[in-house]
């Protein structure tokens, strides 16, 4: 059926601009409403928008603009051909949306103010080593004056401009719900191919400029560099004394040859063998990781689930053999010493590898150029070694499954200590929650791909010594505490505490696969029932379900369970309850990196989330 006499027709490919900005994206005209006189387009990822006539363009004159114009005149342009490392990815991506972009701009510009906006653009989108200049940091925006390193931020930059004019933002768009019939599906392209070309678009920053220092910057690497194993070392000692608290003066240092182990250092070495080979066995699936800015996706083993199996029926035939696994609680400080070691070695090796690293492969943060920073903060965002992924494997297998051991080592070692034929129930609270945690990660060990390590932020010393030492470590302080400081529990108590376990867990799982599902296909018919936000990259933004009640809901899931295990350890210390006050400053600081990193790439579609959802972790609280 013809729509009635209007300039797009039904059905019709166009060029729609996107909301708030100059990008102008491949659409197909669903419909026409006259009275509001704007068309319904849906892109494609699926989201649907209404436009007025004067934000579509037609497609054929639109490329040939592009083509000639762009191609002859900008001097930026020129620059861009033989400096821009990003420059062949785009070539060979036929048509990307800076190009588009700058069309729209020639088109819609005065002369001199066009040639000028055209310059931004391709210098954003082709050149982006170039240095900022100091006229063009000069911008009321404070984020972006924060960020004055990053090229991204002219994208930014301009897309303010644009978005100061009120008329562009006006009225321009309606939210809606995404239908499951057939027209809201995407159109032509899969979805991990759209993400595949968002990811080249959106990869307007080269992975050699560096964000804002984070972590207080580089006496700020020098200071943790120093702290966390200082911190570790200080909890392990604390553990073990009869009145142990956090705001002890640390105790006298034991003499150095107590803190070396030739036989524990053997001991994590195997373990860690062990998860290796079970890693790169060819059991479980293949999964692939979200797009680099290359547009590649890498592959991952996630066989997780199939490692924490076959390391727990290792552990109960040891246990059979007469093996005495208490050895763990026994040793605990020159284990954590040989671990430190391995830990130190491995950043060593992964900051070497990074300087043979293409720029491509490098992380956005870690490369201000001052080794002590970078080597903390970690340069290359995926270092392996063949198809072993170094980061992906320290980050779910050698600690984490580590951790479940450990705590099992403090079951047996309670019971030996205490002289009790079972584990008391706070023992099994700790070790049945912590395990369930560590299942759940490694049962949907996909999902870390969609997460911030995995996704933003180089492998240093900061996830190498996290993940191997500060995990195992630190986490397993309630079971260490436990051993030597019973904490009887009546029934009623236990049932509430499982109960507010169960609760946290639900919303943490919730979310997570709720995130998950939709970042690695948008038009999951499941999740057809949420609104979204879109935004310029092509990538939408979550804005109900459980990313509507607040902006990190698997914050909250973890903060509750995280209560949860400390809870069963009681008050009469402040040990146990180390984990929950650390996990408080660990995610209200990531979730402020997140935020930071959410607004450059999302500008004003994330100012748009932020005011729908207001709070960030905790509902009218936080
Ligand atoms: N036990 C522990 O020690 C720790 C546990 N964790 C847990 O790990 C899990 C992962 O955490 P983390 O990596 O920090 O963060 P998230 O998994 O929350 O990832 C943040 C990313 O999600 C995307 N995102 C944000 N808001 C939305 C939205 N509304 N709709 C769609 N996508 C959105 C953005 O990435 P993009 O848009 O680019 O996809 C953002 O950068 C959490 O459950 C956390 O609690 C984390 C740290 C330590
Ligand atoms: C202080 C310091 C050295 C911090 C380093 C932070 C790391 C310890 C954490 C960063 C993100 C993590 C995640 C998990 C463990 C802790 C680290 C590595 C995680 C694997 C735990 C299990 C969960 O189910 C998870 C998979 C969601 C989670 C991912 C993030």
């Amino acid at each position: 059926m013809k729509m009635p006499s209007v300039k797009y027709q039904r059905g019709e490919m166009v060029m729609g601009r996107w909301p708030g900005s100059s990008l102008y994206y491949e659409v197909k005209v669903l419909g026409y409403d006259t009275k509001s006189q704007l068309y319904t387009v849906i892109y494609k990822d699926g989201t649907e928008l209404e436009l007025k006539e004067q934000d579509i363009r037609n497609i054929a004159g639109f490329q040939t603009r592009s083509r000639s114009r762009s191609r002859s005149r900008s001097p930026g342009r020129r620059r861009s051909r033989s400096r821009s490392p990003a420059r062949t990815t785009r070539r060979s991506s036929s048509r990307t949306a800076a190009a588009v972009a700058a069309a729209a701009i020639m088109e819609s510009a005065p002369s001199s103010r066009r040639d000028a906006k055209l310059k931004d653009t391709l210098e954003v989108r082709l050149s982006p080593l170039q240095q900022t200049s100091a006229a063009e940091n000069n911008s009321n925006n404070k984020h972006e004056k924060k960020e004055e390193n990053n090229t991204a931020n002219k994208v930014n930059e301009f897309e303010s401009k644009v978005e100061a004019e009120p008329e562009l933002n006006q009225g321009r768009y309606n939210l809606r719900r995404r239908k499951e019939d057939g027209d809201a599906k995407p159109v032509e392209t899969k979805p991990e191919q759209l993400e595949e070309k968002d990811a080249k678009v959106a990869a307007a920053a080269p992975a050699n400029l560096s964000t804002p220092l984070d972590f207080g910057g580089k006496i700020g690497a020098y200071f943790w560099l120093l702290f966390l194993p200082a911190w570790v070392l200080f909890v392990v000692l604390q553990g073990d004394l009869e009145d142990p608290s956090l705001v002890n003066f640390p105790p006298p240092l034991p003499p150095l040859e107590e803190f070396w182990d030739a036989q524990a250092l053997g001991f994590v070495i195997l373990w860690v063998l062990l998860q290796a080979l079970l890693y790169i066995l060819p059991f479980g699936k293949l999964s692939e990781g979200m797009p680099l800015s290359s547009g590649e996706r890498l592959k991952y083993r996630t066989n997780g689930f199939f490692a924490i199996t076959v390391s727990a029926l290792a552990a109960a035939a040891a246990v059979y053999l007469g093996v005495d696994l208490t050895y763990i609680h026994s040793h605990f400080l020159q284990l954590a010493t040989a671990t430190f070691l391995i830990s130190v070695l491995l950043s060593a090796y992964l900051y070497v590898h990074s300087c043979y690293a293409e720029p491509a492969q490098l992380a956005l943060g870690g490369n201000s150029g001052n080794v002590v920073y970078d080597f903390f903060k970690g340069r290359e965002l995926n270092p392996r070694i063949k198809n072993f992924d170094l980061k992906f494997f320290c980050e779910m297998r050698p600690g984490l499954i580590g951790w479940c051991l450990i705590n099992f080592a403090m079951a047996l070692a309670e019971m030996k200590e205490q002289r009790l034929d079972a584990p008391s129930y706070s023992m099994i609270l700790v070790n049945l929650f912590q395990l369930l945690y560590v299942v759940d990660g490694l049962w949907n060990e996909e999902a870390i791909l969609t997460t911030m390590d995995l996704m933003h932020d180089g492998f240093g010393f900061m996830l190498a010594f996290g993940d191997l030492v500060w995990v195992p470590f630190t986490y397993t302080l309630q079971a260490y505490y436990l051993v030597s400081h019973p904490n009887p529990l009546s029934l009623p108590a236990v049932g509430a505490i499982i109960t507010l376990k169960l609760v946290g867990f639900y919303i943490f799982r919730k979310s997570n696969s709720e995130k998950n599902a939709f970042r690695r296909n948008p038009s999951d018919p499941k999740l057809s029932h949420l609104k979204t936000i879109p935004t310029a990259t092509g990538k939408s933004l979550l804005v109900s379900g459980w990313w509507g009640v607040v902006r990190h809901p698997n914050y909250l899931g973890d903060l509750i369970m995280a209560l949860a295990w400390s809870l069963p350890c009681g008050f009469s210390h402040l040990l146990p309850w180390y984990y929950m006050i650390y996990f408080i400053i660990l995610l209200v600081h990531r979730d402020s990196r997140d935020m930071s990193e959410c607004r450059r790439k999302y500008g004003s579609a994330w100012d748009e989330y932020c005011r729908t959802v207001r709070y960030r972790i905790i509902p009218r609280v936080y």
